[in-house]
C-alpha cells in the first residue's frame, strides 16, 4: 500500500477526539510530549475565545507506538475534551432521560437546559442551515458539533507524526506563520522565515515574524472585538529540504499542488489556496512569471522561486511555499440576520462562546495538513516499511540523479 491515509472522529463537546494515521513506517521517533507541544501551539493566538484558556487537549497515544517509536501499524491518538464533565448528558452517545437535562439535581443549576435547547437560528457562514437541511435535523447542535474546528486538534496531532516522518527520513522541516489579519499585512519583500527562526515566535500573540505588523494585528483584533465583529486572515507554510520529484504530472489527482490545495481547503473556514506567487502570477507576463534555471557552484537551481517549489505537480527542490485564506469567524457577536427554522420567522443568528480571529491556530493547522500531504508523497516515492529503508531508497534515488541535473 503506497503512502499514508488518515481519519478523525469525535465532536467538539464530546468526550474526546480520535485520529488514526495508517501507512507509517516502523522506527519513527514520536512521543506524547511531541504531540502535546504542537497542540499547545494550536491553542495560542490573540483573538481566541474563552475555551482555549482552559482546554488541556489531554493526549493519549493509543496504538502504533512503543517506547517512543512507531511499530509499522496504524498510529491512534486520543485528545480528551476538558469540558466533557459539563457536557456529558447533552452529548451522551447513549440515550439519556431528557428530564435529567432540565435541572442539575445536585446544584439546581439550569445551564444544561440552555445547552440542550434546540439551536434553531442558523449562523450565516457556518454549516448550521445547510447541515440541518441535508441531514434532516431540527437542531443545529449535531451539525456544529462535527463542523467545528475543534476537530483540527486531531489533525494537528496526526500532523506531528507526519512531520516526524519528513524530518527523520529526509531532513525536511516546516515553518508556518500569519501573513495577514483583516487588512493588516506583513510588508511585501519581508524575508522568509527559516526553520531555525521558529523559536522567535515564542510569546508572539499572532504567530507573525514581523513585530510591528504583529502589534498592528493585535490592535486590529482588539478593535474588532470591541465592535462586536470578527476577522479572517492569510497564513503561509514554508517547507525546507524537500527532495525534487514528490507528486507527479501524470494525472490531476497525483499532482502535489492539487493534493495540498485539497488538504488546505479541507480546513474549516479556508476559502482560498495559493501556491507560490499564485494569483499575482496571473497578472504577470511569462518573461517575469517563471523561475529561470541556472547551473553554478551550487549546482542546478532557479534564480527565483515564484512557482513556490512546485512545477508540473512535482516538488522541484526549491522551498515549498503555500498560502491559505481564512474567512472571518461566522459566529458574529453583532448577530447577523437569519430565520428561526422552528417558526420560519426572521431572527438574529445564535451567538455563543466563539473566537474573534483564528489566524494563528489556522497557521499551525495548515502546517499539519501540509506535513500530512508531503509525508504521504515522500513515502510514495521512497516506499519502505522502516525509516531506515525509506532513507536508503531516498539516498539511492538522489544519488542516481545525473550530475548535470543536480
Ligand atoms: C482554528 C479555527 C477556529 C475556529 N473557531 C470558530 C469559532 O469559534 N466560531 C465559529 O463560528 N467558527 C469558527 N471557525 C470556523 C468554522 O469552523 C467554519 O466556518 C464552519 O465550520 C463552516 O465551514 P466553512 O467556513 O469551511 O464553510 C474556526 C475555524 C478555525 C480554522
Ligand atoms: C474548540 C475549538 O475551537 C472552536 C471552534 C468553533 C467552530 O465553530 O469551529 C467554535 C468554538 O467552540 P466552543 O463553542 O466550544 O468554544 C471554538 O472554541 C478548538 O479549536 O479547539
Amino acid at each position: 500500500m503506497p503512502g499514508m491515509r488518515w481519519l478523525t472522529a469525535g465532536e467538539s463537546h464530546g468526550e474526546a477526539l480520535v485520529g488514526v494515521v495508517e501507512g507509517v513506517p516502523a522506527g519513527v521517533e514520536v512521543t506524547t510530549e511531541d504531540i502535546r507541544s504542537v497542540l499547545a501551539r494550536r491553542r495560542l493566538g490573540h483573538g481566541r475565545g474563552a475555551r482555549m484558556k482552559f482546554e488541556q487537549d489531554e493526549v493519549r497515544l493509543l496504538g502504533g507506538v512503543r517506547h517512543g517509536r512507531t511499530m509499522g501499524g496504524p498510529v491512534a491518538i486520543e485528545i480528551a475534551n476538558s469540558e466533557w464533565p459539563k457536557w456529558q448528558t447533552v452529548m451522551s452517545a447513549d440515550p439519556v432521560d431528557t428530564r435529567l437535562l432540565e435541572v442539575d439535581a445536585g446544584t439546581g443549576d439550569t445551564r444544561e437546559i440552555a445547552r440542550n435547547k434546540p439551536l434553531t437560528r442558523p449562523r450565516p457562514g457556518h454549516a448550521d442551515l445547510v447541515g440541518m437541511t441535508k441531514y434532516a435535523l431540527e437542531d443545529a447542535r449535531p451539525v456544529l458539533e462535527r463542523a467545528s474546528a475543534r476537530e483540527t486538534a486531531t489533525r494537528v496531532a496526526l500532523g506531528a507524526v507526519a512531520a516526524a516522518i519528513l524530518e527523520q527520513v529526509a531532513g525536511v522541516r516546516l515553518v508556518s506563520h500569519v501573513v495577514s489579519v483583516g487588512e493588516v499585512e506583513v510588508p511585501d519583500g519581508a524575508p522568509l522565515p527559516g526553520p531555525d527562526d521558529v523559536a522567535a515566535l515564542d510569546g508572539d500573540p499572532i504567530r507573525c515574524f514581523h513585530p510591528e505588523t504583529s502589534a498592528a494585528m493585535v490592535a486590529e483584533i482588539d478593535e474588532c472585538r470591541r465592535d462586536g465583529d470578527t476577522l479572517g486572515g492569510v497564513v503561509e507554510v514554508l517547507v525546507y529540504g524537500l527532495p525534487p520529484g514528490l507528486g507527479s504530472f501524470v494525472h490531476g489527482d497525483r499532482k502535489l499542488d492539487a493534493r495540498l490545495a485539497g488538504a488546505l481547503m479541507g480546513i474549516q473556514a479556508i476559502k482560498g489556496v495559493e501556491v507560490g506567487d499564485g494569483f499575482r502570477t496571473a497578472r504577470r507576463r511569462g518573461s517575469v512569471a517563471h523561475d529561470e534555471i541556472v547551473r553554478d557552484a551550487h549546482g542546478v537551481r532557479r534564480t527565483t522561486n515564484r512557482a513556490g517549489g512546485i512545477e508540473g505537480g512535482m516538488s522541484n527542490g526549491e522551498v515549498l511555499r503555500v498560502r491559505a485564506a481564512l474567512k472571518p469567524i461566522s459566529t458574529v457577536p453583532r448577530a447577523l440576520r437569519t430565520i428561526d427554522v422552528a417558526t420560519g420567522e426572521a431572527a438574529t443568528a445564535i451567538h455563543q462562546r466563539s473566537d474573534v480571529c483564528a489566524a494563528a491556530p489556522a497557521a499551525v493547522i495548515a502546517e499539519a495538513m501540509t506535513a500530512l500531504v508531503l509525508a504521504d508523497a515522500l513515502l510514495e516515492k521512497t516506499g519502505g516499511d522502516s525509516v531506515a529503508e525509506c532513507r536508503r531508497n531516498l539516498t539511492s534515488y538522489l544519488e542516481s540523479i545525473p550530475e548535470v541535473l543536480r
